[in-house]
């Protein structure tokens, strides 16, 4: 089992957490050098989700890497069915565990850093997570994430993906302690706002291809046959 505590050391034997921790050390470089810097490190955890309006959110070019933007193209049948990666990891389903928090928690978790950076207070450098604290398997991702779409989605079991953790989740205590922040909107909410962000795309994918085809008429229009 693997917890990030704040301040334990980040796991290394990856290019992504080894370059996270690159730039914490690079940052407490810059402190050393010059100890009027205040500097704030905000260690997410798996952010996801959309803004509640469904205006804001992430749509990943190319085949997505990450479980829920991917989980998104299935929906949207962009892909056929999900890669479950491994399904024997010691765990309550079989499948890893990751600490999945709503994009709306990142940002307000942003605008209280900036908050206590403003704070004449406080100088030097300090990292705070910012998770749920709570951890939910691949499965439980999946079968959230039908229970709110209304869709199926076909998931195939293979074998686990080289680097991954069993599990990961945030301790956000000192978040809370000291910048006042806790992760508010859970799961369902999550995929909740993805899938209205979603049908938001979906809709203006068809506004484009309805202006394109106006054009392409107008077009014809002038010129014959296009
Ligand atoms: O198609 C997929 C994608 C992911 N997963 C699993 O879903 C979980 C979450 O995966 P992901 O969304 O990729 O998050 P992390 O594994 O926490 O990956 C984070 O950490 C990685 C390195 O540690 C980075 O490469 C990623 O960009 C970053 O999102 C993991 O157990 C994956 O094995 C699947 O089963 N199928």
């Amino acid at each position: 089992m693997v917890t990030f505590f704040n301040y334990t050391p980040t796991y290394l034997d990856h290019v992504f957490s080894s370059t996270v921790y690159l730039c914490l050390l690079f940052c407490i470089i810059i402190f050393c050098s010059q100890q009027s810097w205040k500097i704030l490190l905000l260690r997410y955890f798996n952010p996801v989700g959309a803004h509640e309006s469904g205006r804001i959110g992430d749509d990943p070019k190319g085949v997505p890497a990450q479980l829920i933007p991917f989980i998104c193209h299935v929906a949207v049948g962009r892909q056929r069915e999900v890669q479950v990666f491994g399904n024997d990891y010691d765990t309550r389903d079989g499948t890893a565990i990751r600490d999945y928090i709503h994009i709306v928690d990142v940002a307000s978790g942003h605008l209280n850093a900036l908050n206590k950076l403003l704070d004449t207070g406080f100088s030097g450098w300090k990292a705070y997570n910012l998770g749920t604290g709570k951890g939910h398997t691949v499965m439980e991702i999946l079968e959230t994430f039908e229970k709110v779409s209304g869709k199926t989605i076909p998931r195939h079991v293979v074998a686990r993906r080289s680097g991954d953790a069993v599990a990961a989740y945030a301790d956000p205590i000192l978040a809370e302690k000291e910048l006042g922040w806790k992760a508010t909107r859970g799961l369902l909410e999550m995929c909740k706002c993805h899938c209205g962000y979603l049908e938001m795309l979906q809709r203006d994918c068809w506004k484009c291809v309805s202006v394109t085809v106006v054009i392409l008429k107008s077009y014809k229009g002038i010129v014959g046959n296009v």
